[in-house]
């Protein structure tokens, strides 16, 4: 045992009897010495070692430093050229000011309104392509029966909320359905406006028809002004939708500007990086191409982002990679996306289909509900008056193909298929009862006489046109409608 305590001590003896060049390759590490660091120095001044791991290093910083622009100048990245929904859907959400090193992750959306008729079936398409879907309702209309073969998919999340109070969420698109036909809604609209600006989202504003009043001209075209009353019964629900849209056109002029002074001020600030990024701004002007630049600072990557937001429209993807870091370990490379924020508009008509009300007043539901209930149809006035009727997965196709375009429109959503009320009551009558009568009703003040979309404009811009004629889209209503008031008599009975 003693000779084994001793052994260490012999070793060292011999060691340095032997000199440190001969030290076995096998002594333990615990065994340090201050002689060790001259040895290393020796080490690696001898047979041009140093030099050696000079030009590894050279030849490692080159290679990180040239290897994104060689990425430029090599074949394009499929998704360079893909519009930016196509993006999407391959490779994650445009998070706009949401860090997104997080690739791969589904697009999050917030649909306002969603427990209601158009709404809860928007999210069902959602849902059903693989997004993350939030609803956010106060339930004044919605109901929570249309959403409720959704609750328990870990994708879907429900809050009840008034859009007229804030709220916070980090999402990607919003799509703002909810609306009372109030003031209150221009509330609303400004609150996710201010929520889509401040995280980078896009958002959708459900205008409608309405906002042509009367309409002089027929079939309506966007770019139709309309005839509105201001001080009439109609009024609040007519001018609140044109004041959204006043504000969501608002908003989508202001935010270029406000980039632009943000620049401002980080250009004063990063004045080594500007020539740099402006000529790689520029490119992707040019060209459309990925950006890849190795930044040297914070602030300058901040510049960049800045930058980049001015061309939000086109899509631009870039990387940073980390040269303060560089010499510890690989920069770290991650596509960056820029700010999302921007605006779509959709001014829908007449739409119908399973979940409507069924007392909220409309014609398509009233009638409806009345054949199968045997009440005789209301027609009000003469029932003269035109509307064309869109059946609701035409409109949420609609809506997702203006969401993902690049276009801000506004854009009539709409089914050209026109009717007077008479002609609809007829079609009902075919669909549920032909023994159905008509009850004639005093009309409501300012009644828009006549209205047909005219969607050429999505037609070209946006590869969108209804599918469903009322004919087929009716029965599709029935069965539902049919449930709905078996159950609802049924709870009657039950009181
Ligand atoms: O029982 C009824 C109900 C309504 N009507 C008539 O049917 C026509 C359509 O009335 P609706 O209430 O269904 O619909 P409106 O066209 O007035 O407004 C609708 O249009 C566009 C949407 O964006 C609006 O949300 C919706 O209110 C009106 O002329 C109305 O007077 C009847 O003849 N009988």
């Amino acid at each position: 045992m003693k000779q084994l305590h001793k052994q260490p001590s012999l070793n060292h003896r011999r060691e340095e009897e032997m000199g440190s060049s001969e030290t076995s390759p096998y002594s333990p590490k615990s065994i340090k010495h201050t002689r060790s660091l001259p040895r290393s120095i020796n080490y690696l001044l001898r047979e041009q070692r140093l030099l050696f791991i000079l030009v590894g290093i050279l030849i490692g910083s080159t290679f990180f430093i040239i290897q994104p622009t060689l990425s430029r100048l090599g074949p394009p990245e499929s998704h360079n050229f893909l519009p930016r929904s196509g993006l999407t859907r391959l490779s994650g959400p445009h998070t706009g000011r949401v860090p997104v090193g997080i690739t791969g992750r589904r697009p999050r959306i917030v649909v306002t309104g969603g427990a209601g008729f158009v709404g809860s079936h928007l999210v069902d398409k959602l849902i059903a392509r693989g997004d993350d879907v939030i609803v956010i309702d106060n339930f004044f209309t919605g109901r929570k029966e249309n959403l409720v073969h959704l609750f328990g998919n870990p994708r879907f999340e429900l809050i009840r909320h008034d859009v007229v109070e804030p709220i916070l969420l980090e999402v990607d698109q919003i799509y703002h359905l909810a609306c009372p036909a109030s003031p209150t809604n221009v509330m609303g609209t400004l609150n996710m406006l201010g929520l889509a600006k401040r995280i980078g989202a896009r958002f959708l504003l459900t205008s409608t028809s309405e906002v042509y009043g009367d309409p002089l001209e027929h079939p309506q075209k966007e770019t139709y002004w309309g005839n509105v009353n201001p001080i009439g019964e109609r009024s609040c629900y007519d001018e609140g939708k044109r004041t959204a849209e006043t504000l969501a056109m608002d908003y989508h002029r202001g935010a270029g500007v406000e980039s632009s002074s943000c620049l401002l001020e980080e250009t004063i600030a990063s004045l080594h990086c500007t020539n740099f990024a402006q000529i790689a701004a520029n490119q992707i002007v040019e060209d459309g191409t990925t950006i890849s630049c190795p930044i040297l600072n914070l602030g300058c990557s901040c510049l960049w982002v800045n930058l980049l937001n001015n061309y939000r429209n086109s899509h631009i993807t870039y990387r940073i990679a980390h040269l303060s870091v560089f010499f510890l370990s690989p920069p770290s490379v991650r596509d960056i996306t820029v700010s999302d924020f921007d605006v779509r508009i959709a001014r829908i008509f007449n739409t119908y289909g399973p979940r409507m009300c069924l007392d909220d007043g409309r014609v398509v539901s009233n009638f409806v509900a009345q054949a199968i209930r045997k009440q005789p149809l209301t027609v009000y006035g003469d029932g003269k008056q035109t509307r064309s009727f869109q059946y609701v997965s035409d409109l949420v196709n609609g809506l997702v193909a203006l969401m993902e375009s690049e276009h801000v429109g506004p854009f009539n959503l709409g089914n050209p298929g026109e009717f007077t009320m008479l002609e609809l009551a007829e079609v009902v009558k075919e669909t549920i009862d032909s023994s159905a009568t008509i009850e004639y009703k005093p009309n409501t003040a300012d009644d828009p006489h006549m209205r047909k979309p005219d969607i050429s404009k999505a037609k070209e811009l946006l590869n969108w046109e209804p599918k469903v004629p009322l004919r087929e889209g009716l029965p599709l209503m029935v069965n539902d409608f049919r449930n709905r008031i078996l159950n609802e008599d049924e709870g009657k009975g039950m009181k």
